[in-house]
C-alpha cells in the first residue's frame, strides 16, 4: 500500500479536478503546509477527524509548524483530515507550467516531507495533454509507462540527438511496470477510455502536424504530450520516489486549433480517473 502520496498538477483548475476524484466531489481536501517557495499543499483523504491540541491542530505527525499551527491557516473548525486505517495520506500540489516549475515545486514538497521523516512513497504527474492520434482521443486517459523529455537535447544536421547521446543526462524515466499495468486496469474496470505509453514533456506546445509527425516518429508510441511529467519525475527520482504521470486529453497533438479544445471534458475524465484511482489503486501494496 500507498502510505503518503504526492499528486502533482500545473494549475488549480486541474488540481481541483483531482480532488473532487479524490473525495467522491465532497469538499474533503484541506489546506496542509506551506512550502518554502510559496507552494501550498492540500490533503485529502479520509474524514477521520484531527485532534485539536493545546498547541492548535495537530498532524498525523505532531503539531503542524509555521502558519499552519498559528491557526490562520488551519481549516475551520480547526480540523483537518487524517488518515485512517487503509487510507493513504494524499498531498496534492500545483505547481506551475512546465518542466522547470514542476521540478521545482516537486522538491520543496518531497524535500519537506523527507525532512519530516514522513517521506512519499508515490509520486504522480498529472493534469490536461495532448493526444497522439490514434491511440489518445480527446476525453480519454493516458497512463504514462514512460515519461520522456522530447525537447531535452541538441539539433544538429544529421537530425535530434537527445542528451543521452551528447553525454550527459537522461532524457527518460520508466513508471514502473506493474503500476502503470494496475492503474490502466483500474480505469479499464471503471469504463474509463484510456491507453498506456509514452508521454513526452515538452517546452513548447506541438502546433503543426510537421512537428506532430517528427515527434511521433522519435518516439514510436507516444501517446500524448504535456508540459510538467519529465521535471516531476526528475525529482521524484533525486528523492529515489517511482513515479507515475496520469494525463486527460483536452486537445490533439498537432496543427493549432483551438476551437477543437476540450478542457471541460478532460477535467472530467481526470476527474473520474482519481474517483477510481481512490477506491482501488492508491489503496493497494504497490
Ligand atoms: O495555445 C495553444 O496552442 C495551446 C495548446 C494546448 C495547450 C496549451 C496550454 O497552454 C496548456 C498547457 C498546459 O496544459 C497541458 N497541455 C495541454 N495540452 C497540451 C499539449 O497539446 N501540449 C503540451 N501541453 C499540453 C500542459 O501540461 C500545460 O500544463 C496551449
Amino acid at each position: 500500500m500507498a502510505d503518503r502520496i504526492l499528486i502533482v498538477t500545473a494549475v488549480a483548475a486541474e488540481a481541483d479536478s483531482v480532488a473532487r476524484g479524490l473525495t467522491g466531489d465532497k469538499p474533503g481536501g484541506a489546506f496542509l503546509q506551506a512550502l518554502p517557495g510559496g507552494y501550498a499543499l492540500h490533503r485529502h483523504t479520509s474524514t477521520d477527524p484531527l485532534p485539536v491540541g493545546p498547541g492548535g491542530p495537530l498532524s498525523a505527525h505532531g503539531p503542524l509548524s509555521g502558519a499552519a499551527s498559528a491557526g490562520a491557516l488551519a481549516p475551520p473548525g480547526g480540523r483537518i483530515p487524517l488518515p485512517g486505517p487503509h487510507h493513504p495520506v494524499v498531498d496534492v500540489l500545483v505547481a506551475g507550467v512546465g518542466p522547470a516549475a514542476a521540478a521545482a515545486a516537486t522538491s520543496a514538497a518531497l524535500a519537506w516531507a523527507t525532512l519530516g521523516h514522513t517521506p512519499y512513497d508515490l509520486v504522480v504527474s498529472t493534469g490536461i495533454a495532448g493526444g497522439f492520434a490514434p491511440h489518445a482521443p480527446l476525453g480519454s486517459v493516458v497512463v504514462a509507462d514512460t515519461i520522456v523529455a522530447a525537447d531535452l537535447g541538441a539539433q544538429t544536421p544529421d537530425g535530434y540527438l537527445p542528451v543521452e547521446e551528447l553525454g550527459f543526462g537522461r532524457s527518460a524515466h520508466p513508471v514502473p511496470q506493474a503500476l502503470a499495468h494496475r492503474i490502466a486496469q483500474a480505469l479499464g474496470d471503471g469504463v474509463q477510455r484510456h491507453c498506456v505509453g509514452p508521454v513526452l514533456t515538452v517546452s513548447t506546445v506541438t502546433g503543426t502536424a510537421a512537428r506532430a509527425a517528427e515527434l511521433a516518429e522519435r518516439h514510436p508510441g507516444a501517446a500524448a504530450e504535456a508540459m510538467e511529467g519529465f521535471g516531476v519525475a526528475e525529482a521524484a527520482a533525486a528523492y529515489g520516489v517511482p513515479v507515475a504521470e496520469i494525463r486527460a486529453v483536452s486537445n490533439a497533438v498537432g496543427p493549432r486549433d483551438r476551437a477543437n479544445w476540450r478542457i471541460g471534458q478532460a477535467m472530467d475524465a481526470l476527474r473520474y480517473a482519481f474517483q477510481l484511482l481512490s477506491s482501488t489503486v492508491f489503496r493497494e501494496p504497490m
